[in-house]
């Protein structure tokens, strides 16, 4: 018996010696087999023998011994085959332990495979059976055995086969599950794999945005950190800010209780002054009155001495004829005697000259009595004209005393009028600081005057300005129907405000463009409520310029004053108009051609599109720009402008602005000294007036533009409602206009805005909006204002 193959395969076979040709079973089938058998060692060159096969069948343990076989195939040296159940089971734990090594597929080709070798050995056994049974005669005794051996072996086969049968059936029924449950995994696969790319590109995706976002998170976490450093320090800021302000209210108040004090002593000066006025009046006239005495007196001693002169002289005079007199008389005498002695007869004439001698003597006493009383007279009048001297010394020198005492008393004015003056302007300095901490937009309040139509309308004055300190030149009452409505403003100029005075309060302003800051001064006001004389002022009465004449005047001036200081600058100028919607150029030289058609879409071929760059800059395609030198070349454009600018008669006004009026002056400073430069800009604005369309009375053409002023005004009351309540979004794309103003009303410019008010008790209502708007403007901030400044490397003028 040959031991049993260790190898768990179904049929082991082992060459056998050669048998009788009929029984031989041809090469092929071995070699055939081998190859089915996948290379198992079990032919070894049966070229000349035949295998057989031999199967010893042990049921239930039933041990297979030599003794078990029969004697001739016992001592044959055929090679027995044994098939036991725990081959089976070997070969079915095999299967089953194949199982998990081949995968499905393989595994029901193999089962195939077998199934196929099953079927060849099968027929196998069918020829073995044959050679059985050709074998039975000569084999009688194991043929029994053997018969019934193939017998039950067929049995056993017929199981087998059935088992087989069955579980090539169950394997069929798995290969089909399997091969369907493969086809739904493989879909599942594809359905999975396709899955997993999308995941993966999400992943990807996920971890492409993990480190944007990370990245994110890092700047986010330093902008935190950037943003706590900023806000300590703007609490720090805020602090110093609040004791800043503290100390200024405290400053202030210092200023108010000091300039209380100094109204008092202005008070107390102008009284002292006043009484000092009426005594010097007094005591000039007191001096006039003694100048007078003293020149009547100098006079009458000049008459007297001038007396006492020609009296000495006709004393001397009289004394000399006297002298001569008597010198006569002496000759006389002695011609007397002489005659007297030759002539008796000469008796008459010699009583003739004693007559005339008495006569002569009687006058020299005379004259002497009368020197003498002049001589009298003489030390009275000179004590006089010394007493008169004293006096007017006395006079003069009280006079001086007294002058010098005016002199300082106007001293002390003018030192408190100064110190006043300071305060006040010290007192705008802050207030402005403080605003532009602030950041708000600033305006001021300006009622115009009645007009002479108006007057005969008048139902009273609606309008009232307190005067306290605090509201002083800040606050507006308005009265209408029996409610009073307050508003406080950075300034309110009343009817009777200049032109002049107007200009005086905005003119730092204006310096700030020069300085290097974005400046913005728009009108804004019903119409016919006094912008464009705000802004331009009246057309030949110098006295009534309005804000931009002076402005470009002063900002000549100092153009030329700063020149000294190496400051060189270079102006542009650019003026538009924004009529129903429409961007129109008023320095565009082919503007006039294209008046005659008055184009809807302004100037033919120009795209007047508004861009505003990373600096707040506005630049508007094809936009005129003029470089500028003189005031004189502005004023030129202005006038320019001015007659191209839209303009109509109103029911409210006989010379309406039916567009927005936009003058833009760009200013370049370069000190050569300091290598400094600047950039300012001066925006001033002079919108169309609002109007009730039912107060208006337009139709047509005008209809249509009072519709569009209107619109563009809404836009810029709800870009300023939006800024006010600091919405996220701010509709400034809603219109021309304020998508224009962008950078003024949200952006880092110095903005002004007038509200022009009208006193027309008739149009208290339109009054009344204009100054709820304005409130709400004065309330919007707007950003710290920024000085464009910078150091020059070579040309950097941006462009
Ligand atoms: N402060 C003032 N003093 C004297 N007259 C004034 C003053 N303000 C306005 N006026 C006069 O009132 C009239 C209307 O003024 P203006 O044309 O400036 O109004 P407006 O607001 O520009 O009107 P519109 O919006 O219709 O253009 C003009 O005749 C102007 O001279």
């Amino acid at each position: 018996m040959v031991p049993k193959n260790p190898n768990p395969i179904p049929f082991s076979l082992t060459s056998t010696p050669p048998i009788p040709s009929k029984n031989c079973v041809s090469d092929e089938l071995f070699i055939d087999q081998e190859e089915k058998f996948g290379g198992e060692k079990m032919l070894e060159s049966p070229i000349n023998g035949i295998t057989r096969l031999d199967f010893t069948i042990l049921n239930d343990g039933h041990d297979a011994s030599p003794s078990s076989v029969p004697p001739s195939n016992a001592g044959s040296d055929c090679g027995i085959v044994e098939f036991t159940r725990e081959d089976v089971e070997a070969l079915l734990n095999e299967k089953a332990k194949r199982k998990d090594r081949f995968n499905y597929k393989e595994r029901c080709e193999n089962m195939m495979d077998y199934i196929r070798r099953v079927k060849v050995c099968i027929k196998y056994f069918q020829e073995l059976e044959m050679n059985y049974s050709l074998e039975q005669e000569r084999l009688k005794n194991s043929l029994e055995l053997t018969q019934h051996k193939c017998a039950e072996i067929e049995l056993l086969l017929k199981i087998k086969e059935e088992e087989l049968n069955s579980i090539i059936a169950e394997m069929r029924k798995n290969s089909t599950s399997l091969q369907e449950k493969l086809i739904k995994e493989e879909s599942e696969r594809m359905v999975a794999v396709e899955s997993l790319e999308i995941e993966r590109e999400g992943r990807l995706n996920i971890e492409r945005s993990h480190i944007t976002l990370s990245e994110d998170l890092g700047k986010a976490q330093r902008e935190i950190e950037n943003a706590n450093q900023k806000i300590s320090s703007l609490d720090d800021m805020y602090k110093q800010l609040q004791d800043y302000i503290i100390s200024l209210q405290q400053y202030n108040g210092k200023l108010h209780t000091e300039f209380s004090s100094v109204e008092d002593e202005i008070k107390r000066v102008e009284k002292e002054k006043a009484a000092a006025g009426e005594n010097i009046t007094l005591l000039r006239s007191q001096l006039t009155l003694s100048i007078s005495s003293e020149e009547a007196a100098v006079k009458h001693n000049e008459t007297l001495a001038s007396e006492v002169a020609s009296l000495r002289g006709e004393l001397q005079q009289e004394r000399d004829e006297r002298d001569h007199q008597l010198s006569q008389v002496q000759a006389l005498t002695s011609e007397f005697e002489k005659c007297k002695k030759t002539t008796e007869s000469s008796y008459t004439e010699l009583d003739k000259l004693k007559l005339k001698a008495n006569e002569l003597e009687a006058k020299c006493s005379l004259k002497d009595n009368q020197i003498r009383e002049l001589q009298g007279q003489l030390p009275i009048a000179e004590m006089k004209f010394q007493g008169l001297g004293i006096s007017a010394l006395e006079t003069r020198m009280e006079f001086e005393g007294k002058q010098k005492f005016i002199d300082e008393l106007q001293r002390r004015v003018a030192e408190a009028e100064l110190k006043v003056l300071e305060g006040e302007r010290l007192r705008k300095k802050l207030h402005n600081t403080i605003l532009e901490l602030k950041g708000n937009i600033r305006v001021f309040c300006r009622v115009r005057p009645l007009l002479p139509d108006e007057i005969c309308s008048t139902e009273g004055n609606i309008f009232s300005y307190p005067t306290s300190m605090e509201a002083y030149g800040r606050d507006i009452d308005l009265a209408q129907s029996s409610q009073k409505h307050s508003f406080t403003f950075d300034k309110v100029f009343t009817p009777e405000a200049s032109q002049e005075e107007i200009f005086v309060e905005i003119s730092q302003l204006v310096q700030s463009a020069l300085d290097g800051y974005k400046v913005c001064i728009f009108a804004y006001g019903q119409t016919g409520s006094g912008k464009t004389y705000t802004m331009m002022g009246r057309p030949g009465h110098p006295k009534e310029k309005g804000l931009i004449p002076r402005s470009l005047e002063q900002i000549f001036q100092a153009k030329q004053s700063q020149q000294p200081q190496g400051w060189k600058y270079e102006m542009q100028v650019s003026m538009l108009e924004i009529y129903n919607e429409t961007i129109r150029d008023l320095l565009s030289s082919n503007r006039l051609s294209s008046e005659a058609t008055r184009p809807e879409n302004g100037t033919p071929g120009k795209q007047y599109t508004i861009k505003h760059d990373t600096n707040g800059n506005t630049h508007i395609s094809d936009l005129t720009v003029v470089d500028v030198q003189s005031i004189e070349e502005v004023e030129f454009l202005l006038n320019q402008a001015a007659n191209s600018r839209s303009m109509g008669k109103t029911q409210m006004n006989e010379q309406s602005s039916r567009s927005h009026f936009v003058f833009t002056l760009r200013i370049y400073g370069v000190n050569e000294s300091t290598d400094q430069q600047i950039q300012g800009i001066l925006n001033l604005i002079d919108l169309a007036g609002s109007e009730r369309l039912s107060k208006s009375g337009s139709t047509g053409d005008r209809l249509k533009e009072t519709q569009a002023i209107n619109k563009s005004l809404s836009s810029l009351s709800d870009v300023i409602f939006a800024l006010a309540k600091k919405e996220d979004h701010v509709p400034f794309r809603n219109s021309k206009l304020t998508y224009l103003l962008q950078p003024c009303l949200g952006g880092d410019s110095k903005t002004l805005m007038f509200v022009n008010i009208s006193p027309d008790p008739t149009s208290a209502g339109e009054s009344l909006c204009s100054l709820r708007f304005a409130s709400r403007v004065n309330a919007c901030e707007i950003g710290t204002p920024r000085r464009q400044t910078n150091w020059r490397s070579s040309d950097s003028r941006s462009s």
